[in-house]
């Protein structure tokens, strides 16, 4: 084990943290030249030559140091954005060390700073590593400063790199060799080995990334795992190089993959231990939790016999998404469909487009929702993901909605227009320190505002320099009410949402404009109204259209208008009927544009 070195690299998206893992392996040898496509380990082509599939950046290296020992270097993946953190924390539970790559000419974000706080949290030694020194913009002086002031780490000895050209590589994997403690663990306990990682493929099944902490595992051992009691028999154990090489044995300090014949990724979950049958260990390794999905949305088939073939590719995507939930839903307006959870609105975005994609549905999708937690007046407690299930009022003691807690850095010259939107978000300020040239913002803030546009409007008020980064911190009561949405007098439950009665005229107000924009005319009027309960708050009318529109704007220039209806056609595709009335898909998120007062 004293020659093992496990570690990850934290860095912001565009760091160039895919580029210097190439390096790495391309300096170890892991890959010949030839086979170092772009970007090896994001390479499809790659994986099929290595037979089964890889999904995380994950690399077995061996290393020759200047000390003339031969170290094996374990490059474990880190996701990286705000909504996978509960991944990030697992990839760096397996890790004693993580670099930190800033951008020389950018400097730290929002969303690695937080990364590198959970990596200290549990133990890890943090070393950074300044990239991208070749551009003529970057500024390796003020960038160390930053990294002492709001990481506070030493940083002044940083090496100075660049992963595109290639410098600085080896003095990186010094640094590794030399600050990253080599792992420490029981080699002959029973073994525990936490799972970093799971995923499907077709041939094998699912396919585990495990950190073994004690024991050693070998195939034909059976296996359990310690959150489900499951039994499983280990089939094939290895490493990625990143290749797949299969191994006789995973030891102690090791971090390699598991095949075990594994059907459901549901079984495999990314944080339980696996251990022995005989002998299991005690106690599992720590830190391990259920994801929760945080927003939903319905997504319902624009052709209502589609629904068999939606189901059918979100199983699939499930297959590889364990974290992926749906259940089918009735909407009047929409017929059926499924209301699905997601762990975050970057979730939902892959989601959706995969299904448009790869998998060729039309969708339409409604706004997306957090999950309340509503009080009755009978004592019990139930849980809402879909606003136009909210119970009666009269039935309610209390709404709750789930609160974050959210982390901003954002340069000094953009702090106000940032605690204006915080503000105008129902946020309470909890915290505000200087830090060199930037300033850390800690909010808590109903999930529900963050989950519509918070991010958008965060990038547009600082200029894109804002980042964020945010965990739950609780469910809390305020005073919400349900905002139905009525087309020609019927409701369209599919348009219902929770919100605060402070801002709920102003929002029913601005969502009937909105929607009036949105919705084409049509052969009659429509009465687009706003309504809380019985009481109407807003109304707006789409005017019937004249039969002479299409004439009197395109008259004579025929192959305008046949652009025009070609374009009419194509958009037709993302209608909804609902009673009498064609609802495009950007009315269903007009939600998404209503801006706040
Ligand atoms: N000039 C310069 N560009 C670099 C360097 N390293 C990476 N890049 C470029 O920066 C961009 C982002 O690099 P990636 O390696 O994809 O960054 P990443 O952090 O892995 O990004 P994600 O995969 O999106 O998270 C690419 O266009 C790289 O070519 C460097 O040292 N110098």
């Amino acid at each position: 084990m004293k020659h093992i070195r496990n570690f990850s690299i934290i860095a912001h998206i565009d760091h160039g943290k895919s580029t210097l893992a190439d390096r790495f392996i391309q300096f170890c040898g892991g890959l010949e030249a030839r086979e170092m496509s772009e970007q090896v380990l994001d390479s499809m082509d790659i994986e099929k030559e290595r037979g089964i599939t890889i999904k995380a950046q994950t690399a077995a290296l061996t290393y020759k140091a200047r000390d003339g020992q031969v170290y094996n270097l374990n490059l474990i993946d880190t996701p990286g954005h705000v909504d996978f953190s509960y991944e990030v924390s697992r990839s760096l539970a397996a890790c004693e060390g993580a670099l930190l790559v800033v951008d020389a000419s950018q400097g730290v974000e929002a969303q690695t700073v937080a990364n590198c706080y959970t990596a200290i949290e549990q133990g890890v030694e943090v070393v950074a590593v300044l990239n991208k020194i070749d551009l003529p913009a970057a500024e390796p002086e003020r960038v160390i400063q930053e990294i002492e002031d709001i990481v506070g780490i030493e940083a002044t000895d940083a090496v100075r790199a660049s992963a595109k050209n290639g410098i600085g590589i080896e003095d990186i994997l010094e640094e590794v060799v030399r600050r990253v403690p080599a792992p420490v663990g029981n080699p002959d306990g029973p073994l525990k080995a936490l799972i970093i990682d799971s995923w499907f493929d077709n041939y094998v099944g699912v396919i585990m990334l495990v950190r073994v902490v004690d024991g050693e595992l070998r195939p034909k051992d059976k296996i359990l795992f310690m959150s489900t009691k499951a039994q499983h028999l280990c089939e094939q154990v290895g490493v990625f190089t990143p290749k797949s090489i299969q191994r006789d044995v995973l030891r102690a300090g090791e971090v390699g993959f598991v095949i075990a014949g594994i059907k459901e990724l549901a079984s495999a979950k990314v944080g339980d231990t696996v251990t022995l049958v005989k002998p299991a260990a005690e106690e599992p390794l720590p830190g391990f939790k259920e994801v929760k999905s945080q927003v939903f949305a319905g997504l319902y088939p624009v052709e209502s016999h589609d629904f068999e073939a939606l189901r059918e590719s979100l199983e699939k995507l499930q297959l590889n998404d364990a974290s992926l939930h749906f259940e089918p839903e009735v909407s009047q307006a929409l017929g059926f469909g499924f209301r699905c959870g997601f762990l975050g609105l970057l979730h939902l975005e892959i989601v959706q487009e995969r299904l448009e994609r790869e998998f060729d549905m039309d969708l339409i999708t409604t706004a997306p929702t957090v999950v309340y937690e509503v009080l009755m007046k009978d004592g019990t407690v139930v849980e809402v993901e879909n606003p136009s299930k909210l119970p009666d009022p009269g039935k309610v003691e209390e709404i709750r909605e789930p609160i974050i807690t959210s982390t901003i850095l954002v340069p000094q010259d953009y702090v106000g227009a940032v605690m204006t939107l915080c503000n105008q978000k129902r946020g309470a300020q909890r915290n505000m320190q200087y830090m060199g040239r930037q300033v850390m913002l800690t909010y808590d803030l109903p999930m529900a505002e963050v989950v519509m546009d918070f991010f958008d409007k965060l990038k547009s008020v600082s200029r894109g320099y804002a980042s964020l980064d945010y965990d739950f911190k609780e469910f809390r009561a305020d005073d919400l009410v349900k905002l139905d949405v009525l087309v020609n007098g019927e409701r369209v439950d599919a348009l219902s949402l929770i919100v605060h009665r402070a801002s709920s005229v102003y929002r029913g107000r601005e969502l009937v404009s909105k929607m009036r924009e949105l919705i084409p005319r049509q052969m009659f009027d429509i009465a687009i109204q706003a309504a809380i309960g019985a009481h109407i708050i807003a109304r707006e009318t789409v005017k019937a259209m004249r039969k002479d529109v299409l004439a009197k704007c395109y008259g004579g220039d025929i192959t305008r208008k046949k652009k025009l209806l070609e374009k009419q056609k194509a958009g037709k595709k993302r209608m909804k009927q609902v009673g009498n009335v064609e609802i495009p898909q950007e009315a269903f998120l007009a939600i998404l544009q209503v801006s706040d007062k």
